[in-house]
Parts: structure tokens; sequence; C-alpha cells
């Protein structure tokens, strides 16, 4: 079993990874695939004059700031645009892929924030109205359902929250907790770069392996919402997911090429 999940960002490879997942699958390989579509986002947010707004959290992490009409129109591109294309390119190749959110089956469950704490021009600042959260829950029977009689799961946020309403939630670590959750062998987090980059943005600076026990030591490396990746493979390998792999999802095969050890291996 492996998941591979793919982002959202500029420069991906659909199609790549959909002619590798195929292969993949009618070879027998058990997979799910989870997708992100943070760029399209911002694009079609923009275009209905409700532009993407981010926060910086204390630590240094970020998120988007999702309010109600964000939600819709995040769920518009994640659910709608990005999960259909993805579900549209595997049926193509002879794959019966299900397209499914995270609210679907409650297919990915968690609490929904009280509370998002941020800064602004240096000063800790408070929301209570966002709809954004995180993944305690994986609704592995559903999951297990559509494997077992031959579906490729095609899974994306948001998620659903405890009192049923959506959620805004990182797909990375939301595809960490599935890993756990279905034992899988191997995450795959492909996005548009080769790996960690220990300078960013040049590529032949990647960081090729980490141990698993050296992760936190590596998360300087990381800026923005890379950090969310090394944290959610960190959380994948400390909870039994074989290993993870950071990897690029610009390039042919890019799951093969990942399983192959291209990329960077936290292990
Ligand atoms: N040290 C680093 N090495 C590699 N990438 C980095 C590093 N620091 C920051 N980044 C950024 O992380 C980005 C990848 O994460 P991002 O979450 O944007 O992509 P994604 O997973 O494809 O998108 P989505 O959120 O839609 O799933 C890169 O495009 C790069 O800008």
């Amino acid at each position: 079993m492996i998941v591979v999940k793919v982002g959202g960002s500029e420069g991906i490879n659909y199609a790549a990874v959909a002619e590798d997942a195929a292969r993949l699958w009618k070879e027998g390989t058990r997979l799910v695939l989870v997708h992100g579509g943070s760029a399209e986002t911002n694009r079609i947010a923009e275009a209905l004059g409700h532009p993407p707004r981010f926060l910086e959290h204390p630590g240094g992490l970020t998120s988007r700031l999702t309010d109600r009409q964000t939600l819709e129109i995040f769920e518009m591109v994640y659910c709608g645009k990005v999960n259909k294309m993805l579900v549209e390119l595997l049926q193509q190749r002879g794959v019966n892929a299900v397209g499914l959110s995270g609210l679907d089956g409650r297919v990915l469950e968690g609490p929904r924030k009280k509370a998002v704490k941020y800064l602004e021009n240096g000063k800790l600042k408070v929301r209570r109205d966002t709809y954004t959260g995180t993944v305690e829950r994986v609704n592995t029977h559903l999951l297990t359902l559509l494997l077992d009689h031959g579906y490729l799961p095609v899974l994306t946020p948001p998620a659903i929250s405890y009192e049923g309403e959506a959620i805004n939630t990182d797909g990375d670590t939301a595809a960490a907790r599935v890993a756990v959750q279905l034992q899988a062998e191997a995450l795959l987090l492909l996005s548009n770069v080769p790996g960690l980059l220990r300078n960013y943005p040049d590529e032949s600076s990647l960081i090729p392996r980490i141990p698993a026990a050296e992760v936190a030591a590596y998360m300087t490396h990381a800026e923005g919402r890379m950090k969310k990746k090394v944290l959610g493979a960190a959380q994948a390998v400390q909870h039994g997911v074989g290993r993870v792999v950071l990897g690029d999802a610009r390039v042919e095969a890019p799951i093969t090429q990942a399983l192959a050890g291209r990329g960077t291996v936290i292990a």
C-alpha cells in the first residue's frame, strides 16, 4: 500500500502522475491518491474578487485564511476542478478512480480550530471565525471497501469537523494521517521541487536522505509551506510508515522515481 500526495503548486505534471499511477495500479499496487490545489485556488479566488490571504503563525507556519467564502472557493477548486481532472485522467487510462473529499463518508475527520493565533505587524492576534482544523481520524473502512473492490480513491481536503462542518486542512499532514492509518509502506509527497533543498531555490542543493530521528533538525531548511511536508513526513515515520519521500511531480514517472529513492528520503 502506498499513499501518494500530489501538490497543487505551479508546474505539476498531472498527466504524468496519472499515467504512472495507472501503470502501478494495473501491476497490482494498492494506492490512494491525495491532492492539493493551492495555485489554482489563488487564481480563482482573485478572479472572483475574494483574493487569498495567508496568516503567519507563531513558530513560522503559514496557512490560508479560510472564511466561509474562501471555504466555498476552496471546495470549487479542490473538490471540483482538480479532483475531477485527476479522476478523468485516471479513467482515461482505464482506472476506476473515485473522487472523494474528506467530507464524503467522513473520510478525514478532526476538530475545527476554536481559535487561530497569528502575527500581524509583529503583534499576536486571534481569529475565531475560520473554517480550519486538523485530521485526527481517517475512515479506513470506506477506503478499504473501495480498494478491495478495485476503485482507486482520489482524496482531497476539506476535512469534516466532529460537528459536521467542512474545515480546510493541510493536504500533506492529512496524507500523512491516511498513510499511518492504512499502515502504508510508503508515503510520497510530490510537488514542484526535487525534494527538500538545503538552499531553496537552488535545486542542486537537494538533501537526499534524512534519518527519521533527525527530522526536527532539518526543519530549519524548510520555509513556509515546505515546513508542513517535513512535519507530515516526521509524523508518518514516527507512526510506522516505512519511508516518506519528498519528490518531484514535474517529471515523467514521478511516483516510480520517488519510489526508487529520487528526492528526499526520510526513513
Ligand atoms: N527548503 C525548501 N526546499 C524545497 N521547497 C521549499 C523549501 N522551502 C520552501 N519551499 C517551497 O515549498 C513549496 C512546495 O510546497 P507547497 O505546499 O507550495 O506545494 P504543494 O504541496 O505542491 O501544494 P498544495 O498545498 O496545493 O498541495 C515549493 O514550491 C517551494 O516554494
